[in-house]
C-alpha cells in the first residue's frame, strides 16, 4: 500500500471477486457495444442488408466455410436489392454500373485477405494486395499473353486436347463404340496438364496415365485453405499462424512435397533451353532488359517460381470449370447441343482443323460457353476490393475509406433484372442483337489493370476443347444419374460448393464415337 500516493490509500481496492464481475462485463459490453455501433453509428449504418450481417462478419465467414456464399449472396441481393451491406465493413454489388466504377478505378485496390503473405520474406505473387509487385509482375508475364504468344503457345495446348480426344475414343472403342466418363476429370486432367507444360517447363502426364498426378489432387483442396485463411485474416489476431500449427502432419507433409515438386519443376524449367513457346520465357526475356536491371525490377527465381504455381491453376481450374458447367448444360438442353453440333461439324471436316485460328468466329460455340460461364462462372466469389483514403463514390452513393468492395460474379450474372429468365440456359442472350447488351454486364474475366491476363488463352483453350469433343462425339447424359460416375443429380450447377474455386463433382457424360 506504501507504494500508492496517500489520497488512494484511502480508496478501498475491488475484492478479487468484483475484479472477476469488472473484467466479466467488460468482455460481455464491448462485443455488444460494437454490434450496437456496426447497426447504428457505422458510417456505412444507411446500406441495407439483414440485421446479423450488419452486426457481425461471422454469417459471412459461416457461408464461406459451409461453401455456399455464392447462393447466399444471391438470396440476399434478391431480398436487399443491388448493393447489400454483407459485413459490418462489406458492400456487394449486382449493379453493372460497379464494375467499372470499382475496377476502373486506380483508388480502388485488392484488399490484402486471400493471398496475403505468411510472412515477410515470402515473395509477392501476381494475384496479392502490394500494387507496386503487381505492376512488375504484370509486365514481366504480359509478353507471354499477348496474340503472337498465345497463337504460339496454343499449339502445345492443341497437342494436349487431341490425346485426350484420342484416349476418350480409345475408351469407346474398349466399350463397342461408346463409353460413360467423369468429364470433370477429364477436363481438370488436360488443362493441368497444358498449365504445367506451359508454366513448368513439364506436364503432369494426367492424360497420358488417365489419372490425375498427385500435384493436381492436392492443388485441387487449396481452395478450402484459402477460403480458411481469407475468413481468419479478418480478424488480425494471428489465427493463421496458429492454424498452421494445429495442422495435421500428413497435410503437412503433402504439402511439403507439393512445394518441393512446385521448385523442382521450376528450376528445371529454368535450365532448359532458351526460346520455349511457353510462360516463363516472357519473364527470362523481360528480366534480361537493361532497364529492367538498371532499375533493379528483375523478377528473381522465388518470385518466378511462385507465379508459376499461381498461373498453373490461374489457368487450369477456370478453365476445366467454364467447359464442364458448359457441358452440363448443353446435355440437358438437346437443342443448343444440337445446333452446337450442326455449327461445329458443319464447319470442319478433319479433327485436326480445329484449331485456336479456326475456332475464334463460331457463333454459336462462343455464345453457348459465355452462356456455362454465366451459369457456372469460374470465379464465382472474387477477391474483395478495397477503398482507398478519402472514399469513393460507387453506383452514384459515397463509400468510406477502408470498406470493402465485392462484385461476385455469381449473383451478378444470376440477377433477374440484368439477365431475364435468369436460371435458364438461353445462349441466345451472346447471339446478335441481344449480345451487345449482355455482354455490357458481363465480365467473367473482369476488367481494369486486375483483368485476367490468360483471357486470350482461356478462349482458345475452351473453343478448342468444346469443338473437338462436339466433332467427335455425341454427347448425352447417362440417364442414370446416381451415385457413380453419373454424379448425384443436381438440379443446377449452382448447387455445387465453392470455396475460392468450385468444388466441382462428377459430371457423367455418356460419349459415342461419331
Ligand atoms: C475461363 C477461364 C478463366 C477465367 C474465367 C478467369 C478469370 C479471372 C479473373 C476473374 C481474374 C481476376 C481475379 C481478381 O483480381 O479478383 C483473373 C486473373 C488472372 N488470371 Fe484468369 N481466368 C481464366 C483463365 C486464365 C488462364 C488460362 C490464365 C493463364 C494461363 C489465367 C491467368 C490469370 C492471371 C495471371 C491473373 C492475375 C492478373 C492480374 O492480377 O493482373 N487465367 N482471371
Amino acid at each position: 500500500m506504501a507504494i500508492l500516493p496517500s489520497s488512494l490509500q484511502a480508496v478501498p481496492l475491488p475484492s478479487l471477486l468484483q475484479s472477476i464481475g469488472i473484467i466479466s462485463l467488460i468482455l460481455v459490453l464491448t462485443p455488444l457495444l460494437i454490434l450496437l455501433y456496426n447497426v447504428t453509428l457505422h458510417p456505412l449504418s444507411s446500406y441495407p442488408g439483414p440485421l446479423t450481417h450488419r452486426a457481425s462478419r461471422i454469417p459471412w465467414v459461416l457461408a464461406l466455410q459451409k461453401g455456399h456464399l455464392h447462393t447466399h449472396l444471391l438470396t440476399l441481393h434478391n431480398k436487399y436489392g443491388p448493393i447489400v451491406r454483407i459485413a459490418p465493413n462489406e458492400l456487394s454489388y449486382t449493379d453493372p454500373t460497379a464494375w467499372k466504377d470499382i475496377y476502373l478505378n486506380p483508388r480502388i485496390n485488392r484488399a490484402d485477405l486471400w493471398f496475403r503473405k505468411q510472412n515477410p520474406q515470402e515473395p509477392y505473387s501476381i494475384m496479392g494486395a502490394n500494387e507496386d509487385a503487381h505492376a512488375k509482375f504484370k509486365r514481366a508475364f504480359m509478353g507471354g499473353f499477348s496474340d503472337r504468344a498465345t497463337r504460339e503457345c496454343a499449339g502445345t495446348m492443341e497437342g494436349y486436347v487431341g490425346a485426350m480426344i484420342d484416349k476418350l475414343r480409345e475408351l469407346c472403342t474398349r466399350g463397342q463404340g461408346e463409353t460413360v466418363v467423369d468429364m470433370v476429370q477429364w477436363l481438370n486432367m488436360v488443362t493441368f496438364d497444358v498449365s504445367g507444360d506451359l508454366s513448368f517447363g513439364s506436364s503432369f502426364g494426367s492424360v497420358e496415365n488417365g489419372k490425375p498426378h498427385a500435384w493436381v489432387e492436392i492443388s485441387n483442396q487449396f481452395g478450402k485453405g484459402i477460403a480458411l485463411v481469407a475468413s481468419l485474416n479478418h480478424y488480425h489476431l494471428g489465427l493463421t499462424k496458429l492454424l498452421r500449427k494445429m495442422m495435421p502432419a500428413k497435410t503437412m507433409e503433402r504439402m511439403a512435397w507439393h512445394k518441393q515438386l512446385t521448385h523442382e519443376k521450376v528450376r528445371e524449367r529454368l535450365r532448359m533451353s532458351e526460346g520455349r513457346k511457353d510462360f516463363v520465357q516472357c519473364v527470362l526475356e523481360y528480366n534480361r532488359d537493361g532497364s529492367v536491371q538498371e532499375k533493379g525490377r528483375t523478377c528473381t527465381e522465388e518470385e518466378i517460381e511462385l507465379n508459376m504455381s499461381v498461373l498453373v491453376f490461374a489457368g487450369s481450374d477456370t478453365t476445366s470449370t467454364a467447359i464442364a458447367s458448359t457441358l452440363w448444360y448443353l446435355i440437358r438442353n438437346p437443342e443448343w447441343l444440337s445446333k452446337a453440333v450442326e455449327e461445329v461439324r458443319g464447319t470442319f471436316s478433319r479433327e485436326e482443323d480445329i484449331r485456336m485460328v479456326t475456332t475464334s468466329k463460331l457463333e454459336v460455340l462462343n455464345a453457348v460457353i459465355s452462356e456455362g460461364m454465366r451459369l457456372g462462372p469460374p470465379s464465382a466469389v472474387t477477391v474483395p476490393r478495397i477503398v482507398g483514403k478519402g472514399g469513393e463514390v460507387v453506383c452514384g452513393r459515397r463509400v468510406p475509406e477502408g470498406t470493402l468492395l465485392s462484385l461476385n460474379q455469381y449473383p451478378i450474372f444470376r440477377s433477374a433484372t440484368t439477365f431475364p429468365a435468369p436460371n435458364t440456359f438461353d445462349p441466345s442472350r451472346f447471339l446478335g442483337l441481344s449480345r451487345e447488351k449482355s455482354s455490357a454486364a458481363f465480365y467473367p474475366f473482369l476488367l481494369g489493370r486486375h483483368s485476367c491476363l490468360g483471357e486470350k488463352f482461356a478462349w482458345a483453350e475452351m473453343r478448342v476443347l468444346l469443338a473437338r469433343l462436339l466433332f467427335g462425339f455425341e454427347l448425352s447424359l447417362t440417364g442414370g444419374e446416381g451415385e457413380g460416375v453419373e454424379g448425384r443429380g443436381l438440379r443446377d450447377w449452382g448447387e455445387q460448393k465453392t470455396f475460392i474455386f468450385w468444388q466441382k463433382e462428377r459430371l457423367g457424360v455418356r460419349l459415342q464415337v461419331v
